[in-house]
C-alpha cells in the first residue's frame, strides 16, 4: 500500500516547523517520518523538530524544489526501505521553495507507487499576508495549496482576520484553518488533494537564486548588546534569522533565536545543546550582504563592533 505524503509549504518564517511539531506531538496514533528542508547549510529545523521525534531527516544547503530534488527522492527511498513501516511521510519545504518543483519531483513513477503526494498545506503568516500578497513566491506557494493553515492569528482583531480570509478567498483559497486549532484532526488535513494535481506537475518557475544566506558558526558566546546591535543594523535587509546562541550573560545555556517578519524571540533551547553559536541569516540577494553580516557578527563576538 502506498504511504501518503503531506507536503507543508509556506514563506520564510511562516510557521511551518511549528505546524509540523504540533502535528507530530498530537495523539493520532500514526507512525510518521518527517523530511525537513532548510535552505541554509545548518539544519536548524531538523534539530528543533528532532526534540519531538527521532524519525526526522534533514536536507540542508539548497532547496528540494530545485537543487535538492535528487536528495529528496533518495531520502524517500531510504525511508521506504526501512524495516519499520510508516503511516505518513511529512515533507516540510524550505521557505524559499516553489512547491511546483517538489510536486514535479514527487511525480517520479517509482516513488509514486510506494509514496504518493496526498495533500499540500501552505502555512500563511496572518500578520504578514497583506504585505506579502504581491510576492510571486508567496503567490506560487498559495496557488499550489489544497489547504491553508493560518498562523499568528492571535494578535489580529476581527477586522484584520476577516481581511486576511478575504485575501485568501480572492486567491481561490477557501479551505482555511487556524494553525493553533487544537481540535484539528489529521484526518481533516489528509485526503484534501484537488483532482487536478496532475496538472501541477510543471517545473517550478521560481528559483532560490533570489535569496542569499549566511551560516555563522562561532565557537563561544557573544554579548547580548553586540548581538542586538548587529540584528538591529541588518534587520531592514533580513527576511529570516534562526539558530542557536550562547550569550555572555547566560552562562552555558543554549538559547534559540528566531526572527521572522517584525518579530524576534529568544528562548531556552530545551534539550538542544550547542557548543557555541550557530545562526542562519537569510535575505534578498540584492539587499543582504552575507560577507558584511559575517564581519559584523565576528566583530560583535570580539567586542569590537564599530559604533
Ligand atoms: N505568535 C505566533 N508565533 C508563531 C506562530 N507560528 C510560528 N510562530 C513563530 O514564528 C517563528 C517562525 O516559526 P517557524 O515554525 O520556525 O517558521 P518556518 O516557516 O518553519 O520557518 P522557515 O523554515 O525558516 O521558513 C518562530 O519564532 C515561531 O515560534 C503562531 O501561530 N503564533
Amino acid at each position: 500500500m502506498s504511504v501518503p505524503i503531506l507536503l507543508v509549504t509556506g514563506f520564510l518564517g511562516a510557521g511551518k516547523t511549528s505546524f509540523v511539531n504540533r502535528l507530530l506531538q498530537a495523539e493520532h496514533g500514526r507512525r510518521i517520518a518527517t523530511i525537513v528542508n532548510d535552505f541554509g547549510a545548518i539544519n536548524i529545523d531538523a534539530m528543533l523538530i528532532g526534540e519531538a521525534d527521532d524519525t526526522v531527516i534533514g536536507l540542508k544547503n539548497g532547496c528540494i524544489c530545485c537543487s535538492l530534488q535528487g536528495d529528496l527522492l533518495r531520502t524517500l527511498r531510504q525511508i521506504l526501505g526501512r524495516p519499520e513501516s510508516f503511516d505518513l511521510i511529512v515533507v516540510e519545504a524550505s521557505g524559499v521553495a516553489d512547491p511546483a518543483g517538489i510536486v514535479q519531483a514527487l511525480m517520479d513513477p517509482v516513488i509514486w507507487q510506494s509514496a504518493a503526494l496526498d495533500t499540500i498545506v501552505c502555512v500563511v503568516d496572518a500578520e504578514d499576508a497583506g504585505s506579502r500578497r504581491g510576492d510571486p513566491l508567496w503567490q506560487a506557494q498559495l496557488r499550489q495549496a489544497d489547504l491553508v493553515c493560518l498562523s499568528k492569528t492571535e494578535a489580529l482583531d476581527a477586522e484584520a482576520a476577516a481581511a486576511v480570509r478575504q485575501l485568501l478567498a480572492a486567491a481561490g483559497k477557501t479551505r482555511v484553518f487556524d494553525a493553533g486549532d487544537p481540535l484539528l484532526p489529521l484526518t481533516a488535513i489528509l485526503g484534501q488533494a484537488r483532482s487536478s494535481r496532475i496538472s501541477c506537475s510543471e517545473p517550478g518557475s521560481i528559483s532560490d537564486d533570489r535569496f542569499a544566506s549566511l551560516e555563522w558558526d562561532h565557537p563561544g558566546s557573544l554579548p547580548l548588546a553586540g548581538f542586538q546591535a548587529v540584528i538591529g543594523r541588518l534587520s531592514p535587509s533580513l527576511l529570516r534569522v534562526k539558530g542557536f546562541l550562547r550569550l555572555d550573560e547566560h552562562g552555558d545555556r543554549t538559547l534559540v533565536f528566531q526572527m521572522a517578519g517584525q518579530r524576534a524571540t529568544l528562548a531556552p533551547a530545551g534539550t538542544v545543546q550547542a557548543a557555541g553559536c550557530r545562526l542562519v541569516l537569510i535575505g534578498e540577494r540584492d539587499s543582504f550582504d552575507p560577507a558584511a553580516a559575517r564581519d559584523m557578527l565576528d566583530a560583535a563576538a570580539r567586542g569590537s563592533l564599530a559604533p
